[in-house]
């Protein structure tokens, strides 16, 4: 049978999409907006983590019925586009349809990624040869492969934060001198790194805090306004206050660390974007004197 498909351009990097659409979230939302509910194996309803292989979907719905994917990494060699995981093998409808397999191409176009869902329908029987070809149900496929590209494409257009921590202690603040990548290697930035989808700031930079210095912080108010980083990423500077303030800092990511007074604040070769953010620290370390 002619396979079922839907395409879309969307117009982000390609590593960007492919990491979109293994986001186990692009799945649930997308059974969500079909009007039914889709449970990742041992993940909840809003899991960002990638889809493993061997992870299954358990999809419910009035119109979707009950059926399972089951999420097989294994890449198929397509000459032309790039398959990229997640091949997705429905498997064991609830109903007298057999199997079906959906598989995820995306290829680099000028323009952007194109992504193409195709689904390939198996039927079991002749029974369910002839329900498969029932063009609501034929409708109600594509609908769902629509659905999915939207989503994703919506997930593409959002904003990345970077969250940064302004970590005041005793009147001085933090800063650390990045080590990687080779383009960035020796300019000082406050510590923190990208907010992971669905995250919230504050668990975004406590964990980034808790990884690249060893330290525990109770993330307080944002320190300027955001700082455009690109047309979809912005940097983000909260305040964060150490729990222990006698625990020293154990550098994993940069090659330096250094406390500055608002007197310092000028010295170090700063990452471009952290310039803007200057005045709005030397404010806030002014404010808040020897804390
Ligand atoms: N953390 C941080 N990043 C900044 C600052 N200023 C600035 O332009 N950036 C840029 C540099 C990077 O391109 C990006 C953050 O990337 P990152 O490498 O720190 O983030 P991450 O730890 O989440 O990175 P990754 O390894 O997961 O990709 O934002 C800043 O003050 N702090």
């Amino acid at each position: 049978m002619i396979p079922l498909r839907a395409t879309m351009l969307i117009d982000a990097p390609v590593e960007q999409v492919c990491a979109i659409l293994a986001r186990s979230d692009i799945w649930t939302r997308t059974a969500r907006a079909l009007g039914a509910r889709a449970q990742v194996t041992g993940r909840d309803g809003a899991s960002f983590a990638p889809l493993a292989d061997g992870d299954r979907i358990a999809i419910t719905g009035p119109r979707t019925g009950s059926f399972t994917v089951v999420v097989d990494l294994d890449p198929v060699a397509q000459d032309d586009s790039r398959l990229i995981p997640p091949l997705l093998r429905l498997t064991g409808p609830s109903g007298p349809v057999g199997a079906a397999t959906i598989r995820l191409f995306v290829a680099d176009t000028p323009a952007g990624a194109l992504v193409t869902v195709d689904v390939d329908l198996q039927p079991g029987s002749r029974r369910a040869r002839f329900l498969l070809a029932w063009p609501n149900l034929r409708r109600r496929v594509l609908r769902g492969e629509q659905t999915l590209l939207g989503i994703a494409a919506l997930a593409a257009d959002e904003v990345q934060v970077v969250v940064a921590g302004a970590i005041v202690a005793g009147g001085r603040v933090l800063a650390a001198r990045r080590s990687a990548p080779a383009s960035l290697a020796g300019r000082w930035e406050l510590p923190g790194g990208k907010v992971d989808p669905g995250e919230s700031d504050a668990a975004a930079l406590t964990r980034e805090l808790r990884e690249e210095l060893g330290v525990e912080v109770e993330v307080g108010e944002q320190i300027g306004p955001d700082v455009a980083l690109g047309p979809r990423r912005v940097l983000r500077c909260l305040r964060a206050r150490l729990l222990d303030p006698t625990r020293p800092i154990e550098p994993t990511e940069h090659d330096q660390v250094r406390w500055l007074t608002a007197d310092e604040l000028d010295e170090p070769d700063w990452l471009d974007a952290d310039d803007e953010l200057l005045p709005h620290l030397r404010t806030a370390l002014a404010a808040r004197g020897h804390d």
